[in-house]
């Protein structure tokens, strides 16, 4: 019966480009990038055991999603940078630099974030903050891999989003309620991939992939592979952004609705 609902699962977005063989890199059409086996299975490793030692003092068996970070500190509930908190990268992390695939030095990461997903956790759809941080986002998958969904976010999708109250860019002022379209009334178009993450792979998110989707994953204990559920094993992340220097903070990219 199981068999009959279920569906082997086409991919639900374009074939991507085949850019690079060693290690296998794959662009995509919405400006993803995915490289394949970024780290070795001794790193991967080495990464768990390091994110287990940090975070033992922590009570009981994590059931939620945890954090670690390095860098400057990011307040989730203002979106602003701390200024005076900062913990400096360990060297497991800051080895990673070398092998990104930076155009310049913008791209090159000084805050990082480790997540552990415990199977059944996941993270909301949201947009990385525009103005705080450079255009480039890179994040890691070691332990498991996952499915991450992304979402051309229009105005509707939007205002589903927690976004910050004030826009510390040029963004456009939200209309007030009066003069706003209800949000069912707004028709749009919207794209959902759901991409699969490898264990070791990572993933770079640029252009329109980084300023108008968003990005998640849903809290599930099985995934769907063609026929069958797979359980979901423990999953980490790195998360590698670089924080914009204040003369720049601010975006005017053309996603203005999706804009913080
Ligand atoms: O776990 C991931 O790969 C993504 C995490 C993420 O989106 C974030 O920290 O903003
Ligand atoms: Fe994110």
């Amino acid at each position: 019966m199981v068999e009959r609902i279920l569906f082997n699962i086409q991919p639900n977005y374009p074939p991507p480009t085949l850019i690079s063989n060693n290690p296998p890199t794959y662009e995509f059409t919405n400006g993803l990038i995915l490289i394949h086996d970024f780290i070795s299975k001794e790193e991967e490793e080495e990464m768990i055991r390091e994110y287990h030692v940090v975070t033992s003092s922590r009570e009981g068996r994590a059931l939620k999603r945890g954090a670690v970070h390095y860098g400057p500190h990011f307040d989730y509930t203002t979106f602003a940078v701390s200024k005076s908190a900062s913990t400096p990268p360990p060297e497991y992390l800051t080895r990673l630099l070398d092998r990104l695939p930076a155009r310049d030095d913008r791209d090159i990461p000084d805050q990082y974030t480790l997540q552990h997903y415990p199977p059944g956790t996941g993270i909301p759809p949201h947009v990385d903050t525009h103005s705080a941080f450079e255009e480039t986002i890179y994040s890691l998958s070691f332990g498991a891999s996952t499915r991450m969904d992304f979402k051309l976010c229009g105005e509707k999708e939007s205002r589903r989003l927690r976004l910050p109250k004030r826009s510390l860019g040029g963004g456009v002022e939200t209309p007030p309620p009066e003069l706003a379209p209800s949000v069912d009334s707004v028709e749009e178009k919207t794209e959902e991939w759901e991409l699969e993450l490898p264990a070791r792979s990572l993933l770079v998110m640029r252009g329109p992939s980084r300023y108008g989707y968003t990005h998640g994953i849903k809290g599930r204990k099985h995934d769907q592979d063609g026929a069958r559920l797979v359980a979901r094993q423990d999953r980490y992340s790195l998360t590698m952004r670089r924080i914009k220097p204040a003369e720049r903070i601010g975006c005017d990219c053309e996603y203005s609705h999706v804009c913080s």
